[in-house]
């Protein structure tokens, strides 16, 4: 058995307290990432060995794959129609729980996911939690066509924002530009900090060729934080706090999911 490293740990402890949340016959879901893939291995196991029933709706490609192999029933979000809740990951959180997401590229599906959710659980490791958002680059997905144009727009707009850095940089899988699902390009937005997240996302929309920030306000009710030793905080909405642990052990019959 391969031991669950380091850096799995707190994204398992984080899953594993935030799959407690899915009650049968709801309609989930599914993030994207290297922490929504620990939740749906953990809510596989839910389906398989407790016969949870549950539609799942996946956020990429890559999602899907996981799901059905773990047994989730997977659908569209049009089959679903709405969604009781969802599970995700994010890339940085702060206090009034503002996120910056798509550091793979899918914080579109992810945000119509989200947003057709009646609620949002993040799961998180304590790295992602920040006083101010911003270190992590910021992701646009752009359309291909005339992207130079879109990027020169951005950078103009950041120049009147209130960030700390500029460049907009456009993300390479090797050396072609990186494909988001829906056949996009992404900007990477480096602004070091971001003081007014809202105006920001506001604005960056109204270009002609950004399709979507990463920006998600007012859109997560809960953030679940694991810690590498088996602790769990839970933050609602006016900080709002609570404790937990969670069994490490547990996660070896997930391991061979890997
Ligand atoms: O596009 C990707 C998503 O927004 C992820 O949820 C986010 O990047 C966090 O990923 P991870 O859990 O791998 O850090």
């Amino acid at each position: 058995m391969i031991p669950l490293s380091d850096a799995d740990k707190p994204k398992f402890v984080a899953s594993r307290r935030a799959v407690d949340f899915v009650e049968d016959g709801m309609r989930v879901g599914l993030g994207t990432g290297s922490t929504a893939a620990w939740m749906v291995r953990c809510l596989g196991r839910r389906v398989r060995e407790e016969g949870l029933k549950i539609a799942g709706v996946p956020t990429s490609t890559r999602t899907a794959e996981l799901a059905r192999k773990v047994g989730i029933a997977v659908v569209t979000l049009e089959d679903a129609g709405w969604l009781d809740l969802t599970i995700d990951g994010a890339d940085e959180f702060d206090r009034d729980l503002t996120l910056i997401k798509g550091g793979g590229g899918a914080h579109l599906q992810e945000k119509i996911v989200a947003t057709a959710s009646d609620r949002m659980i993040v799961i998180a490791d304590p790295a992602k939690d920040v006083a101010r958002l911003g270190a992590f680059p910021l992701p646009v997905e752009v359309i291909p066509f005339g992207w130079q144009a879109t990027q020169k727009l951005v950078q103009r707009l950041l120049a009147g924002m209130d960030v700390d850095g500029r460049t907009a940089t456009l993300r390479m899988a090797g050396d072609t530009p990186f494909r988001t699902d829906e056949g996009n390009y992404v900007l990477d937005l480096h602004l070091g900090r971001i003081g007014a997240p809202r105006d920001l996302a506001l604005h960056l929309n109204q270009i002609a060729g950004v399709v979507e920030n990463g920006l998600f306000m007012d859109i997560c009710d809960t953030v679940v934080v694991g810690h590498a030793d088996g602790t769990v905080r839970l933050i609602g909405r006016a900080g709002k706090e609570e404790t937990g642990r969670i069994d490490l052990a547990d996660a070896e019959s997930l391991i061979a999911d890997l």
